[in-house]
């Protein structure tokens, strides 16, 4: 009996155990849970399906958290990595080249309204460099005069010529920026190709005074906790940009100005974009939101004419422009990138529009102090695209096709595609240098704390410590993106 007894309590005892063992293992599980559906994860879908969506369950959730779609959107994030590397990156990528999308009218003369010009640039790839006559289309050319600028004014454009070659664009005013950009005698020609948008020097108070200015506008004051959706848009828009603008320096870098070696500074790249998750979804909304304007109009797009004298280019160009603007799997994976129909929707609406447009032509204006000519050139062409997507979204009311009007520049279209690609590239470098830090522990390190990744066909990669010091923690990185 007691035998049986013993056996009883050991039989018991050795239950209760597997009781408690699987009660431990139920609260660890709810635990794991718990915290990974808590977790904000960015870069969640890993291995991304073209999610298949109607417009109709695109649901743009005010206070969504990360959760795989992006914050203020309708795409998420593994279908915009896919879509961005498969179809519009490489499309873009070709488009930029043609000549008409290579060839960007600006006035870059200093001409700062806010303060006196305090031109910090201190290297010489911080000048527009001039471009060989030869590179212009030849209805630029016939003007006998047309040359790319080298730092100064004075490159007057031929008009006659230049309507002559851009059939069909107006003169139309956009009321989101300073453009005085249509009279101007100072405006010049630039080959972008020729002047690529990378470090050039510029920082420093000239250059911490424009950004400064720029978030200082009253719309800016609580960055991405707006609770107001139409302020929060602006303030992602700028940073969505300041983020492209950092990953372009980081991507290509004066690593060695004695034998003018360029790299990638991935170590620049983590101090400024990598280690900031919210600057990347903000690169990612003002990628999403300049799509939908490129979307939106589809049908001005493609029907425009890209003439620059240059048939088989300009068909190349037309081509181009259509395969993107009507994309069928851009079509079918990510309708609404942005869904604009849900702003200004307030008591306020009129009032809050005209403060915002006044803010940004602000901020359009302090392009003109800009210290350093090409980033003037960028910055410049930038906020005109963003200006330009602006107009397209907010200008109009509902589809293009639906009776409205766009009247766009020969100008706006060339700065909105060029953001566009842009911001795509800066998608991809994004991914890029990511993988790099990841495989940072296969580096071998040099001398002075400079460490390249050996026999890398598209350029070297770098980790410089001057003032930018490589992370310290390179796997604690990406737990934060969930690379
Ligand atoms: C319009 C413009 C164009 C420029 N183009 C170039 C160029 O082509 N080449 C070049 O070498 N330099 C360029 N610069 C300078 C460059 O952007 C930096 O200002 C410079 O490299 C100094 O960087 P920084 O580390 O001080 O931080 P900055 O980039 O100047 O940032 C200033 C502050 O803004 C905040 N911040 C930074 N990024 C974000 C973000 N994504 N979202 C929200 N807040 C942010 C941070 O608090 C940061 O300290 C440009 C500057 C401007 C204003």
């Amino acid at each position: 009996m007691a035998e049986n007894n013993t056996v009883d309590v050991t039989k018991r005892k050795s239950h209760g155990r597997w009781l408690s063992c699987v009660y431990c293992l139920l609260v660890l599980s709810v635990a794991v849970a718990v915290r990974f559906f808590s977790q904000p994860l960015p870069f969640q879908v890993l291995q991304p399906q073209i999610a298949r969506h109607s417009s109709d369950s695109c649901e743009c959730e005010r206070n969504q958290q990360f959760q795989g779609v992006v914050k203020d959107c309708c795409c998420d994030y593994g279908t915009v990595d896919l879509l961005n590397k498969e179809v519009l990156h490489p499309l873009l990528q070709e488009l930029v080249r043609t000549p008409f999308f290579r060839y960007y009218k600006v006035k870059l003369w200093c001409d700062c309204e806010f303060w006196p010009n305090d031109g910090m640039c201190q290297l010489r790839d911080c000048s527009v460099c001039e471009c060989p006559e030869s590179e212009f289309p030849a209805a630029f050319r016939s003007s006998g005069h047309a040359s790319c600028q080298e730092g100064t004014p004075e490159g007057a454009v031929d008009r006659t010529v230049d309507a002559k070659a851009f059939q069909g664009w107006t003169d139309s005013d956009n009321p989101w920026t300073v453009d005085d950009e249509t009279e101007s005698e100072d405006m010049t020609y630039v080959n972008l190709l020729l002047n690529p948008e990378r470090y050039t020097g510029y920082k420093g108070e000239s250059a911490r005074r424009i950004w400064d200015a720029i978030y200082a506008q009253s719309c800016f004051e609580n960055g991405e906790n707006e609770t107001c959706a139409e302020r929060r848009v602006f303030y992602r828009l700028i940073s969505g940009l300041h983020t492209s603008i950092s990953t372009h320096i980081a991507a290509d870098y004066l690593v060695d100005e004695s034998v003018n070696a360029w790299g990638k500074n991935v170590a620049l790249m983590h101090e400024r974009v990598l280690q900031h998750p919210e600057r990347v979804q903000n690169l990612y909304f003002t990628y999403l939101f300049v799509l939908r304007a490129v979307i939106k109009a589809e049908a001005y797009l493609s029907e425009a004419e890209y003439l620059t004298g240059n048939d088989s280019e300009d068909n190349l160009t037309h081509k181009l422009v259509a395969a993107l603007v009507g994309n069928e799997r851009l079509r079918t994976a990510c309708p609404i990138p942005f869904d604009e129909a849900k702003m200004w929707r307030g008591p306020d609406a009129i009032e809050l529009k005209e403060q915002l447009q006044s803010h940004f032509r602000n901020i359009s204006a302090l392009m003109d102090c800009v210290g350093c000519e090409k980033c003037r050139l960028w910055g410049k062409l930038q906020i005109s695209g963003l200006g330009t997507a602006l107009k397209i979204l907010f200008s109009l009311d509902g589809e293009t096709s639906a009776g409205n009007v766009i009247d766009l520049q020969r100008n706006e279209v060339i700065a909105l595609m060029n953001l566009l690609s842009r911001l795509s590239e800066s998608l991809e470098l994004v991914h890029e240098m990511a993988d790099v830090v990841k495989g940072h522990n296969k580096l071998s390190t040099s001398v002075d704390g400079v460490s390249t990744v050996p026999n890398q066909s598209k350029s070297s990669w770098w980790f410089l410590q001057e003032d930018d010091k490589p992370p310290k923690s390179l796997p604690s990185l990406f737990q934060n993106f969930g690379f």
